[in-house]
């Protein structure tokens, strides 16, 4: 049997993906939760100088969506067929997109970096949130499965619907136009695996 380790930081952020594949598949992993203190002496041993990394039977894999596909691949929510595939890897490459835009306002928020971040809501993640979710709504709206790719989970299911329970848990205003990704997140987080994960995961910050 494979043996799959993740290392990352105790936080959900880019780990949690990973997390939710294996618990969706139902399958079993090792969890190194690396400290901030820790950090410093392992990050060049990393193979990019960052986390989460998946060590499969010993061999490193970095990046965090690299990561994604390649659990979801092994445990078949990779897509049903290349096109499927490759309209997953599209919409977590608009995914990505999005986090890139609105990563300066979510460090802050985060008390990562100083600055407004009232400010930084204003002027950067609602206008990113709203341009980039609604290439997201319309995707659902344009598939009666209630799923974003065919219909069954892939794993971008679990990637957006986590940040929309991330976003819910700060800003409920900015998801309220968004009906369908709204419906979209009760879908999959009401999956019974999500739903344990869900609730016997460690409490993090974000
Ligand atoms: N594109 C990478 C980004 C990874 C990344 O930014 N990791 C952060 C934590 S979320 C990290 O390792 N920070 C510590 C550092 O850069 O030294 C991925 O998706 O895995």
């Amino acid at each position: 049997m494979v043996h799959y380790k993740l290392i990352y930081f105790p936080l959900r952020a880019r780990g949690e993906i990973a997390r939710q594949i294996f618990a969706y598949a139902g399958k079993d992993y090792e969890e190194k939760s690396v400290t901030f203190e820790q950090w410093p002496a392992l990050k060049n041993t990393t193979p990019f100088g960052q986390l989460p990394v998946l060590e499969v039977d010993g061999k490193p894999l970095g990046q965090s969506y690299a990561i994604a596909r390649y659990l979801a691949q092994e445990f078949g929510i990779a897509g049903k067929n290349d096109i499927e595939k490759a309209e997953v890897d599209a919409i977590a490459d608009q995914f990505k997109d999005y986090l890139n835009e609105v990563v300066p306002y979510l460090t802050v928020a985060a008390g990562f970096k100083p600055g407004d971040a009232n400010q930084l809501r204003t002027d950067v993640f609602v206008p990113n949130f709203k341009k980039h979710f609604a290439f997201f709504e319309s995707i659902l709206a344009s598939n009666p499965s209630g799923f974003f790719v065919g219909n069954s989970l892939t794993w971008v299911d679990l990637l957006i619907s986590q940040h929309i329970s991330e976003v819910l848990e700060k800003d409920l205003k900015v998801v309220e136009e968004f009906k369908k990704i709204q419906a979209h997140r009760k879908k999959i987080q009401s999956i019974e695996s999500i739903k344990n994960w869900i609730a016997r995961r460690p409490e993090y910050p974000f």
